[in-house]
């Protein structure tokens, strides 16, 4: 079923312009929005919380058009960058707000409230104010704020750029865990690509004001349609070669691309595989955390190849000057 719908959305400034032909968010699915500083992601967010109206096009939440809605109405929690917590109020008090608006009996809300801590993890902390708080747990308490109304759909919006790397990790695996656990659809903005692959059944990827693709963070990864998509996920060997009899080919490297003339064939670095041979010459190579990083010369291209250390067949102290290459999986860009 889908949950959040966009159809031919499009939104202009003077100097930008959103268009989205299609987007659908299944329920119950985590679909984050990818894509560099300015391209459009936080303005797709407001749309579809209705901060935003889109100057054409459809909103639809549950195949029902939502466009003149506003957001309280649209039955969605959501979580900013910056938290936007209400600074003289405890964590329990912020997180109680808005049943107290809806005017819920006590008993209730506080059987709600201590619910969604204890989901977050601050049981024991709700009578902290947030200047008593981590930048971590001001989160948590924002999280729980947008979860105790029990919205249909949760929106995230960079929720973990304001914290520091460990935190960041670990708070991102308890957004996971805490989506599974109530099964809520959940649309999160993020640039950070390894944030995005940690967290989402499925990633739109965005670039100046349009989405390149849409798919699972591994089908996206290995087997991208753009250039954009390919070097945005992560380092990337794109080989341009002419294809003759469905075959492009580099040196002794062929690739069965199945098609004739010019090609862009692309492949990851950790699928170059490292064997004895001659095929192609070591240019350099550099040692990371139990991995090696190699620059190949192949034909006149450059290539780069990424092995665990205990993954090639020889020592990096004796690193010969040429080495045999497989690639095992590649794809063709769009
Ligand atoms: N209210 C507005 N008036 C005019 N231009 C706007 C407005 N809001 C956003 N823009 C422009 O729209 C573009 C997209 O902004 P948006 O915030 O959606 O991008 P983003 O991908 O979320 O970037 P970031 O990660 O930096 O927040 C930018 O060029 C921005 O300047």
């Amino acid at each position: 079923m889908v949950r959040v719908e966009l159809r031919g959305v499009v939104k202009e400034w003077e100097d930008f312009r959103l268009e989205i032909g299609e987007l659908k968010v299944r329920d119950g699915e985590f679909l984050t929005l990818l894509g560099p500083s300015g391209c459009g992601k936080t303005t797709t967010l407001r749309m579809i919380a209705g901060f935003e109206k889109p100057d054409r096009g459809e909103i639809l939440f549950d195949g029902r058009r939502v466009n003149g809605l506003p957001p309280y109405e649209r039955g969605i929690g959501i979580v900013f960058q910056d938290y936007a917590l209400f600074p003289h109020m405890t964590a329990f008090k912020n997180v109680a707000f808005g049943l107290e608006m809806k005017k819920l009996p006590k008993a209730e809300i506080e059987r709600k409230v201590r619910w969604a801590l204890r989901l977050v993890g601050l049981e024991g902390l709700e009578n902290r104010y947030p200047e008593q708080l981590s930048g971590g747990q001001q989160q948590r308490v924002a999280l729980a704020r947008a979860l105790v109304v029990e919205p249909d759909v949760l929106l995230l919006d960079e929720p973990l750029s304001n914290l520091d790397a460990k935190i960041r990790e670990r708070l991102r695996g308890e957004i996971k865990r805490i989506q599974r656990e109530l099964g809520i659809t959940t649309i999160y903005v993020t640039h950070d690509q390894e944030e995005a692959m940690a967290v989402s059944d499925r990633i739109a990827v965005m670039n100046v004001g349009r989405i390149e693709q849409v798919g699972k963070p591994l089908e996206l990864y290995y087997r991208p349609k753009t250039e954009f998509v390919a070097r945005f996920l992560g380092l990337s060997n794109i080989l341009e070669l002419e294809a003759e009899n469905g075959m492009a080919c580099l040196g002794g490297l062929c690739f069965d691309v199945g098609r004739e003339g010019k090609v862009r064939v692309f492949f990851r670095p950790e699928s170059v595989h490292i064997k004895p041979g001659d095929a192609a010459e070591v240019l350099d190579y550099e040692l990371l955390p139990g991995r090696i990083r190699l620059r190949l010369g192949i034909g006149d291209k450059v290539i780069l190849a990424e092995r665990f250390l205990d993954e090639i067949p020889f020592d990096v102290e004796e690193m010969p000057e040429r080495v045999g290459i497989e690639v095992r999986s590649f794809s063709v860009l769009g």
